[in-house]
């Protein structure tokens, strides 16, 4: 189904796609891809061609079997860290989304255990203890968008897992800049990858931005080292400066690393939640059922909301690789250089892989057999989410805290537009929810 070819073998012109000016391609894409990804897949087939600024020739893979394969290449055949260059100014040249081969490796040796289902149990109590503080904050009985509160939330939480408690008095400066800063916009992005326009309006004021986040980013890297607790602390950013020997990171790759973390760690998490929250709001069945999981701690239960969501609702629609050798996908002769977008996204909503794929049904988690590479809402292959372990569990303890003490209906009659914002795919009325204590819910007739 995929295979390395040798070079000048590749096929022009590309696989079918629409004939679109680049501008509008762009456009389209940028701002409604997943309504078009779909109609794409019907017209042209499971591999198609469009040409998106700042990629130029973009090659979509709808099929769950052919993003299998390319999951399953070797590292050397698609570089996820080329593809993610826009980056670069924001996470660095070290950081492990922006890197490939050698450099990628051993980062992914370094970070993985950090996040691992065992490292992961050990952050269960603090995301508890900062859910219930968050929700003491949520209004009762008036709505609210609930992915502005997420947001707070998960940034408090990976905010914990990186810095740990930390007792360095910074004034909360750091904290407050990374809550402000507008970096994973993609219009920002694309600025601050250009000279010129660094010196310009938004994308200056973002520069300037990022070089404070950096001083005092080394500010705390440096505090952190001299703190005499060093050895016990558990938080990530103690265990980064702790490395020896062979795995020692240098202070620019530790900041790569806990910029990157924090940035990929925060959005498409507090996104994914309050999708969570919007289809739990529409759908009276699962959330009595998520109720009743929360109350009687059934996690079984509570893990497949999640990943329902996750499947019903992905956070991120696309990974974004290079292709670095011409390669024959699937009858197809793609060139080195093109950039390849496994649509995750749409894989979760094919009949092909799933039945009644509209509805809303954790069950299909618990009872279903779910098809090889047909649920990706991390990724997959050298490249999956070093995330995939926290988010689950975050979101899993949220909806803990949350169901046992509280309901959430909504006042929208139709479900929310899911719109593009920056890199993630978000509900269009920011998941406006309303939020009752149970007790008041139980007490009513019925
Ligand atoms: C629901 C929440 C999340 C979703 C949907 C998500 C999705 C993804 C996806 C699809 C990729 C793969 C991109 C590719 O193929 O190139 C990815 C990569 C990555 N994610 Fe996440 N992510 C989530 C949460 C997190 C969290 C909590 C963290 C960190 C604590 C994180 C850190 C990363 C990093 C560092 C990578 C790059 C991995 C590599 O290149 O080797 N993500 N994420």
């Amino acid at each position: 189904m995929i295979r390395t070819i040798k070079s000048g073998e590749a096929q022009r012109p590309l696989p079918p796609g629409p004939r679109l000016p680049s501008p509008v391609q762009t456009a389209i894409f940028t701002w409604k891809r997943q309504l078009w990804a779909s109609r794409l897949r019907e017209k042209y087939g499971d591999v198609v061609a469009l040409k998106v600024f700042p990629w130029g020739p973009v090659i979509l893979v709808f099929k769950a079997e052919y993003i299998g394969a390319m999951f399953g290449s070797p590292p050397s055949r698609f570089h996820g860290g080329e593809g993610n260059r826009v980056l670069v100014p924001v996470f660095g040249e070290h950081a492990l989304i922006t890197s490939d081969g050698d450099q990628h490796r051993r980062l992914r040796k370094t970070l993985a255990p950090l996040f691992g289902k065992a490292a992961v149990r050990g952050y269960q109590d603090a995301v508890r203890e900062l859910t219930e503080r968050e929700l003491e904050r949520w209004p009762i009985g008036r709505p609210f968008k609930s992915l502005d509160r997420c947001r707070v939330l998960i940034l408090d939480i990976i905010w914990r897992v990186i810095f740990g408690l930390d007792d360095s008095p910074d004034d909360g400066r750091l904290r407050r800049l990374v809550g402000r800063l507008p970096v994973v916009d993609l219009v920002i992005l694309m600025g601050l990858n250009s000279p010129r326009a660094r010196r310009f309006g938004p994308w200056r004021r973002a520069a300037k931005m990022l070089d404070r986040m950096d001083a005092l980013l080394y500010e705390a890297i440096e505090r952190r080292k001299a703190a005499p607790d060093l050895p016990q602390r558990t938080d990530v950013l103690s265990r980064l400066i702790s490395l020896e020997g062979a795995e020692r990171l240098r202070p620019v790759e530790i900041r790569d690393q806990v910029v990157t973390l924090l940035f990929a760690g925060h959005e498409p998490t507090a996104t994914a939640l309050a999708w969570t929250l919007h289809e739990l709001a529409r759908n009276p069945r699962v959330a009595s059922d998520a109720t009743r999981a929360a109350l009687i701690n059934d996690s079984a239960y509570l893990e497949a909301v999640v990943k329902e969501s996750l499947r019903r609702r992905p956070a991120i629609f696309e990974s974004i690789w290079t292709l670095a050798e011409d390669v024959e996908l699937a009858g197809l002769r793609l060139t080195k250089g093109a950039t390849v977008m496994p649509m995750l996204g749409v894989v979760h909503s094919d009949p092909a892989n799933y039945r009644a794929p509209d509805e809303f049904r954790p069950e299909r988690f618990l009872e279903d057999e779910i098809p090889p590479h047909a649920f990706i809402p991390f990724g997959g292959g050298a490249r999956r989410c070093i995330g995939a372990h926290l988010s689950v569990m975050q979101a899993t303890e949220v909806l803990r805290v949350l169901l046992s003490s509280r309901v959430i209906t909504t006042d929208l009659d139709k479900p929310e537009e899911p719109v593009a914002r920056n890199v993630t795919i978000s509900p269009g009325e920011g998941a406006r929810i309303i939020v009752r204590p149970l007790a008041e819910i139980r007490r009513e007739p019925s």
